[in-house]
């Protein structure tokens, strides 16, 4: 998969265009979205297709080229649905819940929305001062990330310390986002994290985030909450919505679901 999303941002720039996102859509080939005039502009190019439910998939956004591209993706968005499954009851069984308790409020995958997006990050004259994707956490479930297999570039915010994520090109980073935050009660974090420039060579990395349906009511599931633990999520739903106008201001959406 890697290889293919490279391969169509080496294409040039008047082939990828036939891809480019509309104005106010986030669908689709093009540079960071600007929606406020105080923000900062990430250093990266991003291809973003809505992959599931599979009415939604916009085809006209998704790459010809090269050929396999479609297939490839539509391959490996598959493979990480069952995955998320997987991990959705792993999650409840390693916090001794029942095993379907955070899989039945995310809801079956047929419906679940699952966005790919692919970060192209060129090389930057001043990786000192401009920040590939700036400090942000996921409005997912689960983010699948797919790692540049060369170039390093992620970093986790840790007691106000950025630490590196190592290459490892056999393996996929798996990151909670708010939503697993919010549905096991603050016991899994949605960390702060962000990637890096440098001036020599080009990276990519490619996420898939895994979202309940905007239908879905989302809380703290029943097991987290209790006298030692008091519930610190109100019920959200469509949380995503409001998502990129917190994001954007260099704001943190989950502040809106906090009690
Ligand atoms: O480029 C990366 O490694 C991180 C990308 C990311 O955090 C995102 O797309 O949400
Ligand atoms: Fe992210």
């Amino acid at each position: 998969m890697g290889e293919v999303g490279k391969q169509f941002f080496d294409f040039p720039p008047e082939t990828k265009h036939k891809y480019s996102r509309k104005d106010v859509s986030t669908e689709g080939y093009g540079s960071d979205i600007i929606i406020a005039e105080e923000q900062t502009l990430d250093w990266t190019d991003r291809l973003f297709l809505t992959t599931s439910p599979k009415d939604q998939r916009q085809l006209k956004f998704w790459p010809e080229i090269p050929e396999s591209f479609r297939e490839t993706l539509h391959e490996y968005t598959t493979e990480l649905e069952k995955l998320n499954e997987i991990l959705l009851k792993a999650m409840a069984m390693c916090l001794n819940l029942e095993e379907n308790c955070f899989l039945d409020m995310y809801g079956e995958k047929e419906n679940a929305t699952m966005i790919a997006r692919f970060n192209f990050y060129p090389p930057c004259p001043r990786p000192d001062l401009v920040i590939g994707i700036k400090p942000h956490a996921d409005a997912s479930a689960f983010t699948y990330l797919l790692q540049d297999k060369q170039v390093e570039g992620l970093q986790f915010l840790k007691d106000n310390q950025w630490y590196r994520v190592p290459l490892n090109p056999e393996a996929l980073v798996i990151n909670a986002g708010d939503y697993a935050e919010i549905m096991s009660n603050g016991i899994f974090k949605s960390p702060v994290h962000r990637a890096v420039t440098n001036s020599e060579r080009e990276r990519m990395s490619l996420a898939v985030f895994c979202v309940p349906n905007p239908d879905r009511e989302i809380e703290p599931v029943n097991g987290v909450v209790n006298e030692a633990r008091p519930r610190l999520y109100k019920k959200v739903k469509d949380y995503a919505r409001s998502y990129f106008e917190y994001y954007q201001r260099g704001r943190r959406p989950i502040e809106a679901a906090i009690i």
